[in-house]
């Protein structure tokens, strides 16, 4: 069982402001929440693993990434790697792809569920402006955009397998 830090997951439901950090209970969100998920034939400990691996088409390099335990080193790993010429085109769609496998876990689905229309913003204090905003309202915040796209499609599944 997922246990989340400080707030019980029905406390996630019962609120409606914006989610401006994936930190503490919704840490979850985080790329760097640790998940299996098996991408492109490769099993990864996080879908931040799968991401940074996935700048390179080198399947020794991408094994070498999926060995490492912590995501946030394999994140520091993935910005050393010979990135791919297509990288800038691709990797909205990878991030899409790998945030689909880790909520396909049903249990992350229902965290993911109940943050219910909640607007998901991928805050930082490292200077990431294209997956988060740093500060709040700077930013295009893909991940953000990526996690609510993700959730509505879970959304409609469920309603569509209920009715
Ligand atoms: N979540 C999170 C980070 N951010 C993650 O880094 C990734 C972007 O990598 P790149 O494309 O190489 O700039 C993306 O998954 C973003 O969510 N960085 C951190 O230092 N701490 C964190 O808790």
């Amino acid at each position: 069982m997922i246990r989340i830090e400080g707030e019980p997951t029905e406390m996630l439901q019962a609120q409606t402001c914006p989610i401006t950090s994936f930190q503490g209970p919704y840490r979850f969100l985080s790329n760097m929440w640790p998940c299996r998920i098996e991408w492109e034939g490769i099993e990864y400990g996080s879908t931040e693993h799968a991401y940074q691996a996935s700048k390179t088409t080198d399947m020794a390099e991408r094994n070498r990434i999926a060995a490492i335990c912590d995501p946030m080193d394999a994140k520091e790993e993935g910005r050393k790697l010979t990135v791919r010429s297509d990288w800038d085109e691709l990797k909205r769609d990878v991030m899409t792809s790998v945030i689909r496998l880790k909520f396909a876990d049903p249990e992350l689905a229902g965290l993911l569920l109940a943050t219910g229309d909640r607007k998901l913003i991928e805050g930082n204090d490292w200077g990431d402006r294209i997956w988060g905003e740093c500060p709040l309202g700077v930013g295009t915040n893909w991940l953000g955009i990526i996690l609510m796209e993700e959730r509505l499609r879970l959304k409609e599944y469920r309603r569509l397998g209920t009715e």
